[in-house]
């Protein structure tokens, strides 16, 4: 009899070339939140990168610090117990190395995790069941869900859109569809000795909604995608700051302004020797809400370059997808 054994899972997560030096994204865009001019850097940044880092925000270094002790107490159980708060898939809770439904490995695991109406982790997401693990969460939602809202305000005002809750509505109205996702790649030391190499900790992709606010541990590894035009994406990395939040324009809301800002590509590569935990707020509108292009940002006779869709039916069809893959595609007008 043949025995033929599963191969072990870390044999299915992919090799990334390890970033150098020039790799380095120094110029990542900088906008201060407390300062004058914030809308108009927000709205160039997006336009150029889809991205852009966030200081000035006004949440306590307590809340973020708070989170991220209790995150990493929480990851350093026995895994049988960090199983008990599983599986992730449906539809929430811990999940270890594979990501989506659709056969993505990473080397990470993480806690997904739903967001009620009131900006709280959603009662019908029993994990964590740890009080004051939830507890800090729940405080440091709040606090991140605050400054999406005000970069969604922000954006508006810098598009000149004369309702300045335009974008941000479409993240506080009733049934929004919120996701809060921590995730902890542990150090990859098998790979040293493969010069050059790092192990995937998670795959190159957009997000699917209309802004992820991001803050990790200072621990580097996020990549994003610089816009090549008809060459080939380069990647570099954004020198990490655990003082700051990223903001990565989603999927949906490059549909809202008809391309003019773009989803941008991103994906994490392990680190050798430090653990990286990350934090990342996902802001969708509820599932009816129509993702078309905003009236006001459509020129005279402008089209939009895409078929019409609900959020509902974006995320049905993102969640069939794998990580890499253009989800946007299938909605492109030809
Ligand atoms: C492979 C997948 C994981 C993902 C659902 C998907 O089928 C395609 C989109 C992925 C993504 C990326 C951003 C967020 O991390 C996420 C929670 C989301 O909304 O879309 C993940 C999904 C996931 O991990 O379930
Ligand atoms: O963990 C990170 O730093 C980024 C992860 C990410 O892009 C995601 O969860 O969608
Ligand atoms: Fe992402």
């Amino acid at each position: 009899m043949v025995v033929v054994a599963n191969p072990p899972v870390v044999d299915q997560i992919p090799l990334l070339r390890s970033p150098g030096p020039r790799d380095s994204f120094a110029a990542v865009p900088v906008v201060d939140l407390s300062r004058p001019g914030a809308a108009r850097a927000i709205v160039d940044a997006c336009e150029r990168f889809g991205f852009f880092k966030v200081v000035g925000h006004g949440v306590s270094a307590d809340t973020m610090d708070r989170a991220e002790s209790e995150a990493v107490r929480f990851f350093s159980q026995a895994l049988a117990d960090k199983d008990r708060a599983g599986p992730a898939y449906p539809p929430f809770g811990y999940g270890s190395k594979r990501i989506g439904l659709n056969g993505d490995m990473g080397w990470l695991e993480y806690l997904l995790l739903a967001v009620d109406d009131s900006a709280s982790l959603s009662d019908s997401c029993a994990a964590p069941s740890n009080a004051a693990f939830r507890a800090a969460l729940n405080e440091y939602v709040a606090a991140v869900r605050k400054v999406a809202l005000r970069v969604l305000e922000a954006m508006a005002e810098g598009l000149g859109i004369a309702a300045a809750d335009t974008l941000s509505a479409m993240v506080t109205e009733q049934g929004s569809d919120q996701v809060f996702r921590v995730n902890h790649y542990p150090p990859c030391p098998a790979l040293q000795g493969l010069l050059g190499c790092s192990a995937t900790g998670f795959g190159e992709h957009t997000d699917p909604q209309l802004i992820s606010v991001l803050r990790s541990n200072g621990t580097s590894g996020l990549q994003i995608a610089l816009p090549g035009g008809a060459a080939a994406a380069r990647w570099v990395s954004v020198p990490s700051d655990r003082d700051a939040f990223f903001v990565n324009v989603g999927d949906s809301l490059q549909v809202l302004t008809n391309g003019r800002f773009r989803s941008v590509k991103h994906r994490v590569v392990t680190n050798s020797l430090k653990s990286r935990v990350s934090f990342i707020y996902f802001g969708g509108p509820p599932l009816a809400q129509r993702i078309a292009p905003l009236p006001e940002l459509l020129g005279e006779g402008e089209e939009s370059l895409y078929k019409e869709f609900t959020w509902g039916e974006y995320k049905k069809a993102a969640y069939k997808t794998r990580l890499g893959d253009n989800r946007l595609a299938q909605f492109e007008k030809k």
